[in-house]
């Protein structure tokens, strides 16, 4: 983690409330996939080329509804008004000034039309993407499509490595179950089967099917991500039933301490989609050489999520900026420093292994 990042970190830890520190740093089990993530970062060098770069270089990327600045979006976490009295709108603010795309999460503190407004108040072409979780009651799942549609999102995020909640060790040990007093999931206010003006659970079912996300599909013009595979054969699954890119993620090791650093599943998930979708991957990402290392293993951009909160927590909208702001300098110096010009350069050729000689 660079200097920035790390006191971004340490004030935010001496900020939040533990309880929250901990839900927001923490993993599931023993914590090893949490680490491993970060550690698998370390396992790879980049090799550079020479004599082939350029003085201002060209970090932009084109996802499904939305052109970013840079190949770094955030990827969708809760409550973010536990982090900052400014929440989602802040975060929202932050990514929308640093021209990328806020994954908004359907257990935002903050209804998703706000959070679009914020981002748009900003820049009035931002792309927001709205993450699902697939609610067992399909007409649920359908008013929060249509939530995010009339609230202006440009795409869907479905997440579908959580058949059921990881068991997060901090969260039981701190008895953190519920929202305090004064938060809700706002998303989740008023759907149908909830209690007039309160908010339903989010539900995880180990039911849901692939049928299931065809009738998503079908019944919105948004493109449509799934996010959480890991297994080539999903990624392949997911280009067959025509989704629009597909998200390497272990939900920052949250959900199964028993799979692969995110990174490590990249390059055959990457194979197996062969170019025909775009391929985002998340967990992790600390630094600009890691989102360089992503690029060169398959990726097409990457997604942060915990530096993001710790951004959010010790300084709002600034301090999200500022992370932001971070990893496009560092990214831009790592490309530079590979002899790169664009993100076509990033290729496989210039990924080895440490420790190995090659
Ligand atoms: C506090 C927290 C809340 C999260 N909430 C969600 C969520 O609501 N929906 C979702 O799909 N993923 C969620 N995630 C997973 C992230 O989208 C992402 O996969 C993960 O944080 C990436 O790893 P990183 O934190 O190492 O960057 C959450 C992660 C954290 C840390
Ligand atoms: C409210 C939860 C479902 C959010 C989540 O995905 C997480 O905490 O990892």
């Amino acid at each position: 983690m660079s200097p920035g990042l790390s006191d971004l970190h340490d004030r935010a830890r001496a900020l939040l409330d533990p309880v929250h520190y901990d839900y927001f740093a923490g993993g599931a089990a023993d914590e090893v996939v949490l680490g491993e993530n970060e550690r698998a970062f370390g396992r790879l060098a980049l090799l550079p080329r020479i004599l082939r770069g350029t003085p201002v270089r060209d970090l932009a990327v084109a996802l499904p509804g939305a052109r970013a600045s840079m190949p770094v979006v955030v990827a969708p976490t809760a409550f973010h008004r536990l982090a900052h009295p400014d929440g989602e709108l802040a975060t929202a603010r932050a990514t929308a000034a640093a021209g990328t795309v806020l994954v908004s999460s359907m257990a935002s503190t903050v209804a998703v039309g706000a959070v679009v407004a914020a981002a748009r108040s900003v820049d009035p072409a931002a792309a927001v993407w709205f993450q699902l979780y697939l609610q067992p009651d399909p007409e649920v799942t359908r008013c929060l499509v249509r939530r995010a549609e009339d609230a202006g999102c440009t795409a869907l995020v479905v997440t579908a490595d959580s058949p059921v909640f990881g068991r997060r060790e901090r969260d039981v040990r701190n008895g953190f179950d519920d929202l305090p007093e004064g938060f809700a999931a706002e998303n989740m206010r008023d759907l149908p089967g909830g209690p007039p003006g309160g908010t339903r659970d989010i539900e995880m079912s180990a039911a849901l099917s692939w049928e299931d996300l065809d009738r998503v599909r079908a019944s919105t013009a948004l493109p449509v991500l799934l996010k959480g595979v890991l297994h080539p054969e999903d990624a392949r699954l997911a280009v067959d039933r025509g989704l629009d890119g597909v998200v390497v993620s272990n939900h920052g090791g949250r959900q199964f301490d028993a799979v692969p650093a995110a990174l490590d599943a990249l390059p055959r998930v990457a194979a197996a989609v062969d170019g025909a979708i775009p391929v985002l991957l998340d967990g992790g990402v600390r630094r600009g050489s890691d989102v360089a290392l992503a690029l060169a293993l398959g990726a097409t951009a990457v997604g942060v999520g915990r530096p993001v909160l710790w951004g959010l927590a010790a300084d709002g909208e600034q301090g999200v900026r500022q992370v932001l702001d971070l990893l496009r300098d560092e990214f831009d110096h790592a490309l530079a420093l590979c002899g790169g010009r664009d993100l076509a350069d990033l290729t496989r050729d210039l990924v080895v292994t440490r420790g190995t000689p090659w």
